[in-house]
């Protein structure tokens, strides 16, 4: 399996380009499902999830084609076209890989009046239920049955009518399954204490420009009327906040500087005042962000929570550069239950971490050292690359898949910024 080798110490410093956003992606390519016309999405991440998302969407017979992406460019364009749906059904061994599959299930059931998902089940992060995706589609009219580790959605005769549903707590996915859902309802359908996040509003804009009728697009009221029928778009994937959070953190901890090309600071203003308060220099510039060190890292005391909130996939990379701060600082993770699985592993790196239920106390210490570590999970990974690029010696980092799953070419963009970083192939 392969492994990156980081050798830390060396200051970052450079331009870097930000890729489309994995998470709204994940939520733009289903969209495909809901019309017979092409779908053209622009600026989509050369990621393992979208090639695993990829392979599902083939598997219902969506034809799919990459046009004019030369392996070194940043970036692709996929036409997905769904003329004719051949299978309606989402097998466990795709769904067990990526969980973002279980988004299909809402424009399916919307496309062709019945859909049939595994069961996504638990990750590392927590337990990630779905019972609120399952909710939102019976209230917008639809009867679901569980057989066999598989849910199963199906349309009245003559269509969905849509509905009303308020969530009982904000979730990404159970909103963007409702919403697919919802534009090809018969009738108006709202949704209540919706999620807001800007992959929310991408989508959203994404079913605009497809002839969807949407209301309160960005707020957690959303009007949707639906239509006989979707048509075809051409649409560019928004920048990803969360990478360019990450190398943000990346910068600061070594000391240095970095401009983000395409992150767009609206979609990032928690990150950004957790930087500012943490002593970091951010500032908007021309199709970016200018990102420097701006002397010693101060402590902050930062609780995750739905957007406009801080995000939780932003937390452990936050900690990672909180571990050299002057000062202890407290993180409180309120979404997923188990999403310290990174503090371990940095505290073998000389962190000084404590954890108490939800809340975590980082001490920060003078410096961290390398060592072999293993990435538990996507954001996780990125922590420890984060702590290994500041830290003394040479950090290994094993497990690379979940890294593959979020950042694009990671070692490219950090080489370009002056990192000491490779991939080898390891036992
Ligand atoms: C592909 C994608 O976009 N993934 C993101 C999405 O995940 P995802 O859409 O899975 O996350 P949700 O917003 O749904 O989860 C928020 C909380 O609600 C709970 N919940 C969710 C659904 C449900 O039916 N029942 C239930 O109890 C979850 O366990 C969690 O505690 O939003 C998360 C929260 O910002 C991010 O960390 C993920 O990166
Ligand atoms: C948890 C994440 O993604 P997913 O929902 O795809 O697991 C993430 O992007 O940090």
């Amino acid at each position: 399996m392969d492994k990156i080798i980081i050798r830390g110490g060396k200051r970052l410093s450079g331009t870097v380009p930000v890729s489309g956003a994995k998470n709204s992606a994940l939520t733009l390519l289903p969209c495909a499902l809901l019309t017979d016309e092409p779908l053209t999405l622009r600026n989509l991440p050369r990621l393992a999830d979208i090639d695993g998302f990829q392979h599902l969407l083939n598997q219902f017979g969506i034809s799919t084609s990459i046009a004019g992406a030369r392996p070194e460019d940043f970036g692709r364009v996929m036409t997905l076209q769904a003329t004719r749906l051949t299978s309606t059904v989402a097998p466990y061994d795709l769904v067990r890989k990526m969980r973002a599959s279980i988004l299909v299930l809402g424009p399916m059931l919307a496309r062709a009046g019945e859909a049939t998902v595994s069961l996504p089940g638990g990750c590392a992060i927590g337990n990630r239920p779905i019972d609120l995706h399952l909710k939102v589609l019976e209230a917008l009219g639809a009867t679901i049955e569980m057989a066999a580790g598989y849910v199963r959605a199906i349309a009245p005769d003559g269509g969905l009518p849509g509905g009303r549903y308020s969530f009982p707590v904000v979730s990404v996915g159970a909103t963007e399954n409702a919403l697919m859902t919802a534009v090809l309802c018969k009738g108006k359908s709202t949704l209540h204490n919706a999620a807001r996040e800007p992959e929310i509003v991408d989508l959203c804009n994404l079913l605009v420009a497809m002839g969807a009728q949407i209301e309160g697009i960005g707020t957690s009221d959303i009007t949707i009327h639906g239509v006989d029928r979707l048509h075809g778009a051409t649409y560019m994937v928004m920048p990803d906040r969360i990478e360019a959070g990450s190398y943000a953190c990346a910068a600061a901890i070594t000391g240095g500087e970095v401009t983000l090309t395409g992150a767009r600071i609206e979609d990032m203003e928690a990150t950004v005042q957790a930087l500012r308060d943490a002593g970091v220099l951010v500032e908007p510039r021309k199709g970016g962000l200018y990102v420097a060190a701006d002397g010693p890292i101060k402590p902050v005391t930062i609780s995750t929570a739905p957007y406009p909130g801080f995000a939780t996939d932003m937390q452990a990379q936050l900690m990672a550069m909180l571990c050299l701060a002057k000062g202890s600082s407290v993180l409180t993770e309120t979404i997923f239950e188990n999403r310290y699985m990174h503090v371990p592993e940095l505290n073998r790196m000389g962190a000084h971490i404590e954890t108490k239920g939800r809340t975590a106390v980082v001490h920060g210490v003078d410096g961290l050292t390398g060592a072999e570590v293993m990435a538990t999970d996507l954001r996780a990974s990125m922590s420890l690359v984060i702590a290994g690029l500041a830290a003394q010696g040479e950090t290994q980092v094993h497990r690379l898949y979940h890294l593959d799953r979020g950042y694009e070419r990671l070692e490219e963009k950090l080489s370009l910024l002056g990192a000491d970083i490779e991939r080898v192939g390891g036992d």
